[in-house]
């Protein structure tokens, strides 16, 4: 079994951040391990506050994964403050993980900001040259060219900027545009588009952690770039039609749909 680390926020709601993450490994048939990077109360509704963990925590935790368990991928989620940053940042250059996922988090659905906008310099600098791949959504793709991103082309031209900061790939996702749900993969040779029909919900919490973990948990599990987004959007396509309608606002993926469908899930209610 291959092992996979998430280093994240906690979402005490279960939807997106670590929790979505480790569900998502657990549906990939990856052991899941976890980094906190802060605790964030938040539910399906809104944010009430968030508790960064310091950064000699963030290095310890991370020591204590690798210095013991041999990390076969990594996704990494909301980093909250440009100390985080450097730390996971010096600690990535100590380790070197292969297939290092970055979703660039800034934002939560509700609005309230989960990374301090004076540490964009930093996540620039320090953590988009250690990633093999990174997932921004189209405001996160935004913030990081200084561009206004509203049709595909854009979105390749963005991608191609991105690549230029250092990361190996980059997948723009189209999820905050209208029409067909299409995300874009540059690998600085082509592009690739991945599409889906726009899924007509509010349930829609954690969607961008879940395909980054599942991209994450399928490179670990030997598939090429490309194939491992394809099947990575395939996941989150079905967690999202099938969300759950769990809370009063933007409910949660559904990470047990697809091991359902394919008898793994005994007496459970869906
Ligand atoms: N309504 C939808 N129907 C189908 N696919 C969607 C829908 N909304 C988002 N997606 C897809 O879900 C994935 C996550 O994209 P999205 O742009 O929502 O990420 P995000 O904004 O980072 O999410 P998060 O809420 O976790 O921060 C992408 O593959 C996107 O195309
Ligand atoms: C902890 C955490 N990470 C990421 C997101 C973005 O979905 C969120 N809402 N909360």
């Amino acid at each position: 079994m291959k092992n996979v680390l998430t280093i994240a926020g906690s979402d005490c709601s279960g939807g997106a951040g670590i929790q979505a993450d480790l569900k998502t490994f657990a549906a990939h048939g990856v052991y899941g391990m976890s980094v906190i990077v802060s605790v964030v109360a938040e539910n399906t509704c809104r944010v009430i506050s968030i508790k960064d963990i310091p950064p000699k925590s963030i290095a310890d935790q991370i020591d204590a994964v690798f210095e013991d368990i041999r990390v076969d991928g990594v996704k990494i989620g909301m980093l909250s403050n440009k100390e985080q940053m450097k730390t996971v940042a010096d600690k990535l250059l100590q380790y070197r993980p292969r297939g290092v996922v970055l979703d660039p988090v800034m934002v939560a659905k509700g609005g309230c900001a989960l990374m301090h906008p004076e540490a964009l310099e930093t996540l620039k600098k320090e953590m988009l040259p250690r990633a093999f791949l990174i997932t921004p959504n189209i405001p996160e793709a935004e913030a990081l060219t200084g561009m206004k991103i509203e049709t595909a082309e854009e979105m390749k031209q963005a991608a191609a900027l991105l690549l230029k900061m250092g990361t190996q790939n980059v997948l723009i996702k189209g999820g905050h545009l209208s029409g067909d749900a299409v995300d874009i993969l540059y690998d600085g040779k082509e592009f690739s588009a991945f599409t889906a029909e726009r899924i007509q919900t509010k349930n829609t919490h954690g969607t961008g952690c879940t395909l980054s973990s599942a991209i994450a948990a399928n490179l670990a599990n030997g598939m090429g770039t490309a194939d491992a987004v394809k099947a990575a959007k395939e996941y989150v396509t079905t967690a999202i039609r099938h969300a759950l309608p769990i809370g009063k606002g933007h409910g949660p993926t559904n990470h047990f749909y697809t091991l359902y469908q394919k008898g793994g899930l005994r007496n459970a209610e869906l």
